[in-house]
């Protein structure tokens, strides 16, 4: 049986560094963030209602979205956020579920779905065991602002338009605490597989 594990955290607190460790442990992940890019190319039903509803001030030149645009746009007002939020989410989710379904009863001991937004949009049923990737606030805020430059107001507003990490952290069937050096987290990561009967 392949266990469905939902790796969750909030911005910046280390989800995309630990699906590596899964990957290097030759377990395959899901993205819901490329996901979210793939399904708002030019031409997919997504990507109409995005220019529909937010015009061609969110697009490039060439037609493409203009993340950093519509980002500011909807990380500075909760509603517009909303807006968003039921354009992309059901075309992510349809794709998650096609996706995890192909790895079921298949050879892999388990299959991860890395959902940023795991507890906020309620996908806990999608998924057999949680596992957060936590970081303290500072840390968390000093690493998002460290890795996309961004300034400190823009930083905060996305931390602030999230679930708190502790809050996922309580609701988690585990935790890595990634405080520490991604070697430490590698090792929590194969403690709690070992837990599981992963690895
Ligand atoms: C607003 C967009 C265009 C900004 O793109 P950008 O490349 O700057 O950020 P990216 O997509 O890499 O997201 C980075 C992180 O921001 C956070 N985030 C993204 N979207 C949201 C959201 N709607 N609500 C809260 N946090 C979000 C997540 O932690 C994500 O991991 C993009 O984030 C987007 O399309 N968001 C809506 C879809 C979504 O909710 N994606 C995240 C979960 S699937
Ligand atoms: N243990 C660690 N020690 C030092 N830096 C780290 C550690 N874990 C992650 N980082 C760095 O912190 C930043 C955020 O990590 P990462 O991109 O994995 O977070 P994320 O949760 O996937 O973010 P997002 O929600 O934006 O997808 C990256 O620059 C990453 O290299």
């Amino acid at each position: 049986m392949t266990l469905v594990i939902g790796l969750t955290g909030s911005i910046a607190s280390g989800k995309s560094t630990v699906s590596k460790m899964f990957s290097e442990l030759n377990i395959p992940v899901i993205d819901a963030d490329q996901i979210s890019r793939d399904v708002v190319e030019p031409g997919e039903p997504a990507y109409k209602q995005i220019v529909n509803v937010f015009g061609r001030k969110v697009l490039h030149e060439d037609g493409t979205l203009n993340r950093k645009k519509l980002g500011k746009v909807i990380f500075a007002n909760e509603d517009h956020r909303k807006q968003l939020n039921e354009i992309v989410h059901p075309e992510v989710r349809k794709e998650m579920v096609l996706q995890r379904d192909g790895y079921k009863d298949g050879a892999a001991p388990a299959v991860v779905l890395d959902i940023p937004l795991l507890f906020e949009s309620q996908l806990m049923d999608y998924v057999e065991r949680t596992l957060v990737v936590y970081v303290d606030e500072g840390t968390q805020l000093e690493r998002l602002m460290e890795r996309d430059q961004s300034e400190r107001v823009d930083a905060l507003e996305r931390i602030k338009s999230q679930m708190p990490v502790s809050k996922k952290a309580e609701l988690a069937d585990a935790v890595i605490d990634n405080n520490g050096t991604v070697e430490e987290s590698f090792q929590q990561l194969k403690d709690i597989l070992h837990r599981w009967n992963i690895v």
